[in-house]
């Protein structure tokens, strides 16, 4: 496995990342199993707080890992605050990025697991502290740089507001393909509940930098079949590569707790 050609294959997955990314057997590594009982309820957590009104997206794309929508950063809207607070958080981290984990079929692809249980897919809203780092790239190293906030999907009804995404993906079919996607806003795929669990963790994927406060949402949403049956139309493989690989189990396992503390924002 040669620099950054990382996958989840049988060669190049989760179990090999070690060998070029040794932090891969660090001390704050995600995921992890959440065990609700062993979560410790924190009365002094704050709720979190999301400002995603002004959000404006600029595009969709295919990395060879995941479908990512980008959030714009051109100047009018980066003044324009994209934010969560709250929570853990000492201060508001800006939204940069979202993108998916999912599985092949049946009910595994979710990256977290809660009780052992698995979802069949986790939505990660990737945050960085703006108000401490310049760039997302000098807090996408630092131990409080980045917020993600990760949302189960389980089969269920279709999720109207997905439809927007999943009716986009034939655009970016395969890896390094990029297309317009303006004005989506991300509210229409968070559940009604803001409950969450919270623990310093890590990238899940290369290079698995231990730079992530994580908030993961207990509560998660439906989506139908058919609109996960649209993100395994993705390919791992770019138009000129002759391997043509589905795009799916692209999860991190579980990874060791090493003695770290889950909070619940409930009891
Ligand atoms: C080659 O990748 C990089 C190169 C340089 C920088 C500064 C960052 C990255 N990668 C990165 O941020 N990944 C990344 C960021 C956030 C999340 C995840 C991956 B996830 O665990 O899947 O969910 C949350
Ligand atoms: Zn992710």
């Amino acid at each position: 496995m040669t620099g950054n050609q990382w996958g989840y294959g049988e060669e190049d997955g989760p179990s090999s990342w070690y060998k070029d990314y040794p932090i891969a057997e660090g001390a704050r590594q995600s995921p992890i199993n959440i065990a609700p009982e062993e979560a410790v309820y924190d009365h002094g957590l704050p709720p979190i707080s999301l400002h995603y009104d002004n959000c404006t997206s600029t595009n969709i794309s295919n990395n060879g890992h995941s479908v990512v929508v980008d959030r714009c950063e051109c100047d009018r809207c980066s003044s324009l605050l994209t934010v969560i607070q709250g929570g853990p958080l000492e201060n508001a981290y800006r939204l940069k990025q979202f993108h998916f984990h999912w599985g092949g079929k049946g009910c595994h692809g979710s990256e977290h697991t809660v009780a052992g249980k698995t979802y069949t897919s986790e939505l990660h809203l990737v945050h960085w502290n703006a108000a401490k780092y310049s760039s997302f790239a000098e807090a996408a190293v630092a131990p409080d740089g980045l917020a993600v906030l990760g949302v189960f999907l389980e089969i269920g009804d279709e999720r109207g507001g997905l439809n927007k995404i999943t009716d986009s993906l034939y655009m970016v079919k395969f890896k390094g393909t990029v297309t317009d996607f303006r004005d989506f806003n991300p509210n229409c795929l968070l559940p009604s509940s803001l409950k969450y669990w919270t623990y310093p963790g890590s990238l899940t994927t290369p290079p698995l930098y231990e730079s992530v406060t994580w908030i993961v949402l207990t509560e998660p949403i439906c989506v139908s079949e058919k609109q996960m049956g649209k993100f395994r139309t993705l390919l791992f493989n770019s138009e000129e590569e002759e391997q043509r690989t589905r795009m799916e189990n692209n999860f991190r396992p579980p990874q060791p707790l090493k003695g770290r503390t889950v909070r619940a924002s409930f009891k």
